[in-house]
């Protein structure tokens, strides 16, 4: 069976880094991982790992924009497109794998999730492929710092799961960069961090943290706004589709929970049939007495 994580998320939320790091760890556990790279205005430089898929070997979006005279986003577009009428170049670069996991990392663009048609349809074709498909969507943790910014990262994601209709994780990214413990001298404090005392509101959204202090601040004082966010508070406490895992990179313990997370969206290895004696090769003895 074969794997396929999508790194998903806005621009900067960590997709690069978290998929580095997850190949890191899947590694270390004796796992077959590779990066497939999906981004094609991706610089080489921001990967840790080379992939074993690029677009960027189809259509790069350097070429896009200087041959056919796009801008980035309609040449986003474009690459897209181009990559699902060539579908049989992903299918043929992809057949070399088995038993494999393959961590997609994912351009940041938020249209791409939440209204293209491309990722359901990308989707779609893994699965044609018998491909094991989940999603993983990266807020950063300083999306906390606006409560306005955090909840519409809080909608993006609720509508890229609508949209994607596969198994899905939402991670909250760099954790290490907030502390929870007002007294702590350390990690993020020390780096001029934001404190916060009420992570769990953040991380099981509280809608109520949208209602409340009416008139207070800024944008609060207009009845308008007022009611926007009623209705939104209201949408999200109907519809509770979302929640995150906190990860912080520093942590060996975090990555290994948001990695279990990940293992049993995808249900890893269950379809695994014990061997027969008779499909036991010489290598499956190697080390045993
Ligand atoms: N402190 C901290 N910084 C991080 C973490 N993850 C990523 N960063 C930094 O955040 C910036 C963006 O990280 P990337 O991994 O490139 O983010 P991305 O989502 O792949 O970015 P795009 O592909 O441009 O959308 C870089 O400067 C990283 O070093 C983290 O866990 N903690």
């Amino acid at each position: 069976m074969r794997y396929a994580v999508l790194v998903t998320g806005p621009a900067g939320a960590g997709k690069s880094t978290f998929s580095s790091s997850f190949l890191t760890h899947l590694k270390n556990s004796r796992r077959t991982a590779h990066l497939v790279n999906l981004d094609p205005a991706a610089s080489p430089a921001s990967f840790e790992y080379e992939p074993v898929i690029d677009i960027k070997d189809l259509v790069s979006l350097e070429d896009v924009m200087s041959e056919l005279g796009y801008g980035p986003n309609g040449g986003l577009v474009y690459c897209f497109e181009y990559l699902l009428q060539n579908m049989d170049w992903l299918e043929e670069e992809l057949g070399g794998f088995d038993d494999d996991y393959l961590v997609f990392d994912c351009p940041g663009q938020i249209e791409l999730y939440t209204h293209h048609p491309f990722l359901p349809t990308l989707v779609q074709n893994l699965t044609r492929l018998g491909i094991r498909v989940c999603a993983v969507y990266l807020i950063e943790s300083q999306f906390m710092e606006d409560k306005y910014k955090f909840f519409s990262g809080v909608l993006s994601a609720m509508s890229a799961m609508v949209n994607l209709e596969i198994p899905w994780i939402n991670v909250m990214s760099k954790m290490d960069l907030v502390t929870a413990n007002p007294d702590d001298e350390s990690g993020g404090a020390r780096n001029g961090l934001r404190q916060r005392k009420d992570i769990a509101r953040y991380l099981d959204p509280d809608p109520f943290l949208l209602a409340s202090r009416r008139g207070q601040e800024g944008n609060e004082s207009n009845p308008r706004f007022h009611a926007l966010n009623q209705a939104i508070v209201q949408l999200i406490e109907d519809h509770p589709l979302v929640s995150f895992l906190p990860l912080d990179l520093t942590n060996p313990d975090s990555i290994e929970t948001v990695v279990s997370h990940i293992d049993y969206t995808m249900q890893y290895g269950e379809d695994e049939e014990p061997k027969e004696p008779h499909d036991l090769d010489e290598g499956d003895f190697q080390g045993l007495e």
